[in-house]
């Protein structure tokens, strides 16, 4: 029982000096603690494997990745300045957009990260940013 209660408080402690150390390096170098960071505009980030991404492939869902980090561009499109069309071609991380990302203004740089990024890429495989279990047999399909 207390070896028990001492892991929590281990516990606790790495969390704490994690979140710390995440602050320090400030919000545009997010620190993915275990399975979230928190970003700049104080939103949770997750980690998405590519599987999951390409579900977000529509206008009703849309996705976008830039090297490692992911947008949900689905409410932005609509007012975005060239339309919702050049963004609806590179959606469910078919296309890395950091080109695209680069192309844009720093406004338009901050802008992406502040109202899109909403996590980063992961080889694991996620539903909803969460780990997925899975079966015991299935320990050899470790990419998507
Ligand atoms: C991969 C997806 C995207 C593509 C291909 C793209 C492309 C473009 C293009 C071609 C323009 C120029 C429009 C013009 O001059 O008439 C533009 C402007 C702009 N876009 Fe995007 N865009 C993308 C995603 C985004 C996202 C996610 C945001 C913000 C959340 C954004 C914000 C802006 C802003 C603010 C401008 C005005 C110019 C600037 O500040 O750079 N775009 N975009």
């Amino acid at each position: 029982m207390a070896i028990q209660i001492d892991r929590q408080e281990e516990e606790t402690e790495m969390r704490r000096s994690k979140r710390q150390r995440s602050e320090q390096k400030g919000p545009m170098q997010d620190v993915y603690n275990d399975d979230t960071a928190t970003s700049s505009m104080n939103r949770t980030l997750r980690y998405y494997s590519r599987r999951e991404i390409a579900l977000h492939n529509t206008e009703g869902s849309a996705w976008i990745v830039a090297g490692d980090d992911v947008y949900d561009v689905t409410e932005y499109m609509h007012q975005h300045p060239a339309g919702k069309a050049p963004i609806l071609k590179r959606t469910g991380g078919a296309v890395d957009c950091t080109q695209d990302l680069m192309f844009h203004s720093k406004r338009g740089q901050s802008m992406w990260r502040e109202k899109c990024l909403i996590g980063r890429v992961t080889n694991n495989e996620r539903l909803n940013g969460r780990p997925v279990e899975k079966p015991w047999w299935a320990f050899w399909d470790l990419q998507c």
